[in-house]
């Protein structure tokens, strides 16, 4: 019987959802060039088959994935670019890449975050930096921490791409024994709704740190909903369910789940630490802190009503007092 040719794909990215992606992928028929910004932690790759500085428990396919630190090396070749670094360093880890080595490739954000200062959504800032148009695009979203993927509980993602073979293509890329995917159209949607969850996370994780309880964390999630709702159909309208899991599912996990960096850095923020020092705190990174500056300031021109991303933004950017935003929030959610 004949087999078939694997899939070559580069990976951009070290930190966890790039080690959990690899995991997925590795399942299937997939060639993986890996980039990661650290030699060390590629020379342990290599050398053990651990990511040494994230998921450190996931077994790393050698014979499937190749590490490199080169970000040329790594595109060379490849069908597939999936990016996995966080949006605020996304531009770093593209250092040296120009658009003709986009050329010919499908890319793959698995970002859910906003490009600070651009203010764009990673797929569009592609299109434009790299000439990359939307329709070769998609996204990887749904309600799933890398953490769970490592213990290789079962878990769903959507894939969302304008073209909907692509949107298929990638969902069967990523299917795998404890993952399961379905292909939508609603790129925007989703991404947008992927970058709002992460900003309501951090108000859920202020409010318990403030010491509010579940029954105030329930109003909170079920306004937010009505917030990413009137956001989302502001600046994309188009039919959707928000109920689905790429949307309320996502937040929901962000929200409750012990796992959330966002709703980790939104506690110890409502404990009084100061932002450098709850970044210091993790060894991660809470999109949310970028992501409510650019919704805030793109809301500036959309205009509707966000009464949980401005007391955010009022605490992260403003020097508002936690207790006294989240006082001043209580009155305005039903
Ligand atoms: N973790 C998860 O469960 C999920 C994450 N996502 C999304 O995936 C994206 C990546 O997040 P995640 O993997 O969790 O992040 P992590 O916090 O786990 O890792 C951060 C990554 O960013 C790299 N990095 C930090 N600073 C720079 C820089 N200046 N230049 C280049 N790279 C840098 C780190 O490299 P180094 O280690 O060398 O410092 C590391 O590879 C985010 O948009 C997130 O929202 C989406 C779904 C699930
Ligand atoms: O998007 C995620 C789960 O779906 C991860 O959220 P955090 O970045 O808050 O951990």
């Amino acid at each position: 019987m004949k087999v078939s040719q694997p899939i070559r794909l580069t990976m951009v990215g070290g930190g966890s959802w790039a080690t959990a992606l690899v995991k997925i992928l590795s399942e299937n028929n997939v060639s993986i060039k890996w980039w990661l910004r650290k030699t060390e932690d590629a020379e342990h790759i290599k050398k053990f088959g651990h990511n040494p500085s994230y998921l450190s428990d996931v077994q790393i396919n050698t014979r499937k994935v190749k590490v490199c630190t080169k970000i040329r090396e790594a595109f060379r070749d490849s069908q597939y670019v999936v990016l996995a670094v966080p949006a605020a360093f996304v531009g770093d880890a593209l250092t040296g890449i120009k658009p003709e080595h986009f050329a010919g490739k499908r890319v793959i954000s698995a970002i859910k975050g906003m490009i600070p200062g651009a203010n764009q959504l990673v797929t569009d800032w592609v299109s434009e930096q790299y000439n990359v148009p939307v329709e070769r695009m998609s996204v990887i979203a749904g309600p799933c921490h890398a953490e769970e993927v490592a213990l290789e509980k079962y878990s769903y993602l959507t894939i969302a791409s304008l073209d909907p073979t692509c949107a298929d293509n990638v969902a069967n890329l990523l299917r795998c024994r404890f993952v399961q995917t379905t292909p939508v159209d609603d790129i925007y949607g989703i991404e947008y709704s992927a970058v709002m969850k992460n900003i309501i996370a951090l108000a859920c994780g202020i409010t318990r740190g403030l010491g509010y309880g579940d029954n105030f964390q329930a109003v909170l999630v079920s306004n937010a909903m009505q917030e990413i709702r009137r956001f989302v159909d502001a600046i994309y309208a188009k039919h959707r369910d928000l109920s689905g899991s790429a949307y309320l599912g996502d937040l929901l996990v962000t929200a409750y789940s012990p796992f959330s960096r966002n709703r980790t850095f939104g506690t110890l923020i409502g404990r009084g630490y100061t932002i450098q020092s709850a970044q210091a705190e993790m060894n991660m990174i809470a999109e949310g802190y970028y992501a409510v500056k650019s919704i805030y300031e793109i809301n500036q021109e959309v205009n509707v009503r966000m009464p949980i991303v401005d007391a955010v933004y009022a605490i992260l950017y403003e020097k508002s007092a936690p207790t006294i935003a989240m006082n001043s929030l209580k009155e305005l959610l039903t």
